[in-house]
């Protein structure tokens, strides 16, 4: 093959937006365009949508929307020269509403790019508003052909051969990937493949950032014609990566390996995805703090930590509310977890409202006996209080179920479901385990005994889970298949689970989804998450259909 020694200066602008503030993102833009200019940029590639910010949902059917993002293309339009700029935006052309890239070059829109490929799956939902494209756009940049994709074309093939086929020295993708743990290994496969496939260098621009559920992790990256990635840019980090990228043609080589995190490492990418989710809901949601209810038990002490580190100690507080079961060593961790991490801690026994409770509804109750009700009213009291203090002091609160419990229903519908955001909600409880492990090898931050103990609502006199809930080795093994795999009871049993185990789980699943659709979002960070991508009918009977009476093993 006959080699064409260059290089293309390239800015991959790895930004940080909000969705819907279109002044602050095309600020954004223009910093980023400023920077690549000062040095000397020949090209700079900005996210899909990045104007928009992404998804923006239903204020892609607003005509007052759209009329911003067109003129936010325009005033960049106008302002650049003597470089190429590649913004992504959702865009209006004739009838049809497109995701587009636009190409702008002295003072102009040169050249416009619709995306192909329209995702529709787990959290996708484009087809419900853009019309896809249907043709290839290759531009000439400094000499260089570059073929222009965005996100999801890249996820198929033709896409990649078309624009190759129609000239494309180069590709340059923009996108707007959304983080699961095993996406950064998944994209750095996915890319590596189609680089050498096509024999063509690719340039890889994402989104940094959490919104609502989703968060970005950037993963910027610049490939060679054979696969090997040569530029890798900081994960979760907002920043414009300007590179001199090599994309002499090579022949292919041997797929070049840069340092993947293994699905075993993979516990500090999740922390950091869930502290970038918790700061940029409560930032961009025009707060700077938050409060949560610290039990001594394990879930919200990691709630706690992962608030300190995305927020900083002195916009967190701790409020412990005692009642008869609460325990001296949840007492005693609790406290020793606010002051190794710095926090404000509150103390409010909860005893006298809850008296003030049961005495008035006891002529209601009448003989009725003590059963879930009281469990709850703890619940409920601790939820009042917390809503309380985030009405008055402007914090948000945060609520700390995990994606296990959540899966089940083992939390308390306008008790400790309260909250704005769920900082577990798509964490198994196994996983709880593992990330506050981790956060203790960065320092002092939960107790190990905490850690140790076994799992209690601490609701009733010495209540454990485990008296209601199978182990959690095997609950979040089952609920993986059901949710993640969406396996039928069958085989879930077929691969070793006792059957009346496998049953009683997935008739709480389907039995709970009325207290999932009131839950507060939180951070995606699985292949399937309890919010966008689970979409189960609360009212439904097909619970009743399914083999509950497994054949005998
Ligand atoms: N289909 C439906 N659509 C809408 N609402 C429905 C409903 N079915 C019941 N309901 C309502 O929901 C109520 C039942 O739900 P809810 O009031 O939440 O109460 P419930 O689910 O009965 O009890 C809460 C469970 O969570 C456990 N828990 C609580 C708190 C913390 C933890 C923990 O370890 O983290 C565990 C607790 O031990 C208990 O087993 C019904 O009384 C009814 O009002
Ligand atoms: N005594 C308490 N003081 C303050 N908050 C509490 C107390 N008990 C429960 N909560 C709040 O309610 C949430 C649910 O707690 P609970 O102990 O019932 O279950 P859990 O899921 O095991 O959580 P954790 O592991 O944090 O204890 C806690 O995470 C905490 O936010
Ligand atoms: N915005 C998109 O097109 C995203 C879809 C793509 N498969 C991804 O998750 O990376």
């Amino acid at each position: 093959m006959q080699k064409k020694n260059q290089t293309l200066r390239i800015a991959l602008a790895q930004l940080n937006v909000c969705v819907g503030d279109v002044q602050n993102n095309l600020s954004q833009v223009q910093a980023a365009i400023r920077q690549a200019r000062e040095q000397q940029a020949d090209l700079v590639v900005f996210p899909e949508l990045v104007l928009a910010g992404y998804p923006p949902e239903d204020l892609l059917f607003r005509p007052d929307f759209l009329a911003q993002m067109q003129a936010g293309v325009e005033t960049l339009a106008a302002e650049t020269d003597g470089m190429t700029v590649i913004v992504g935006a959702p865009l209006r052309r004739g009838t049809a509403l497109q995701n587009m890239a636009c190409v702008l070059r002295d003072g102009q829109i040169v050249a416009e790019y619709s995306k192909q490929c329209l995702p529709n799956y787990r959290v996708f939902d484009e087809k419900r508003y853009f019309t896809p494209g249907v043709q290839s756009l290759v531009v000439d940049v400094a000499g260089v052909k570059i073929g222009i994709l965005i996100c999801e074309d890249i996820w198929e093939d033709a896409p990649a051969q078309a624009a190759v086929a129609a000239g494309a020295d180069v590709l340059c993708v923009l996108n707007a990937s959304p983080f699961s743990y095993d996406k950064q290994a998944q994209r750095a496969a996915l890319l590596q493949r189609q680089a050498a496939n096509n024999q063509c260098p690719l340039a890889y621009v994402n989104l940094v950032g959490g919104q609502d559920e989703l968060v970005f992790d950037g993963d910027s990256m610049l490939l060679d014609a054979a696969g090997n990635i040569v530029f890798r840019a900081e994960a979760f980090a907002a920043g414009v990566f300007i590179e001199e990228w090599d994309i002499t043609t090579s022949p292919v080589g041997a797929t070049g390996r840069s340092p993947l995190p293994s699905l075993s490492d993979i516990t500090p990418v999740i922390y950091q995805a869930l502290t970038t989710g918790i700061r940029d809901y409560v930032h961009k949601n025009g707060f700077s703090s938050v409060l949560l209810g610290l039990s001594g038990g394990i879930d919200s002490a990691l709630v706690l930590a992962l608030a300190v580190d995305a927020l900083g100690a002195e916009n967190v507080e701790a409020v412990m509310m005692p009642f008869h079961y609460t325990s001296g060593m949840s007492l005693e961790d609790a406290q020793q977890q606010a002051a190794w991490l710095g926090v404000r801690y509150r103390n409010i026994p909860i005893a006298s409202i809850y008296d003030s409770f049961t005495a008035s509804l006891a002529p209601e109750f009448g003989e009725r006996p003590v059963d879930v009700t009281e469990q709850n009213l703890q619940a409920r009291i601790r939820g009042v209080l917390l809503m309380s203090l985030s009405n008055k002091l402007g914090s948000l609160l945060l609520s700390t179920s995990n994606k296990s419990e959540s899966a089940v229903g083992y939390a308390t519908l306008y008790g400790d479901m309260a909250g704005a955001f769920s900082p577990l909600k798509d964490v198994y409880k196994m996983q709880v385990y593992a990330l506050a492990e981790y956060r203790n090898t960065l320092g002092q931050a939960i107790p190990q005994r905490v850690i140790e103990r076994p799992p209690s609502a601490e609701l009733a006199p010495g209540q454990v889970d485990q008296d209601s809930l199978p182990p959690y080795a095997v609950l979040d093994a089952i609920l993986r298949r059901f949710i993640e795999g969406d396996e039928v009871l069958e085989d879930i049993i077929a691969s070793g689970f006792d059957a009346a185990t496998v049953r009683r789980v997935v008739n709480l699943v389907l039995l709970s989804e009325y207290k999932r659709r009131q839950a507060a979002p939180g951070v995606r960070i699985s292949g399937r998450g309890f919010g966008k991508d689970w979409r189960y009918p609360i009212t439904s009977a097909w619970r009743k259909n399914l083999p509950f009476n497994p054949p005998k093993e």
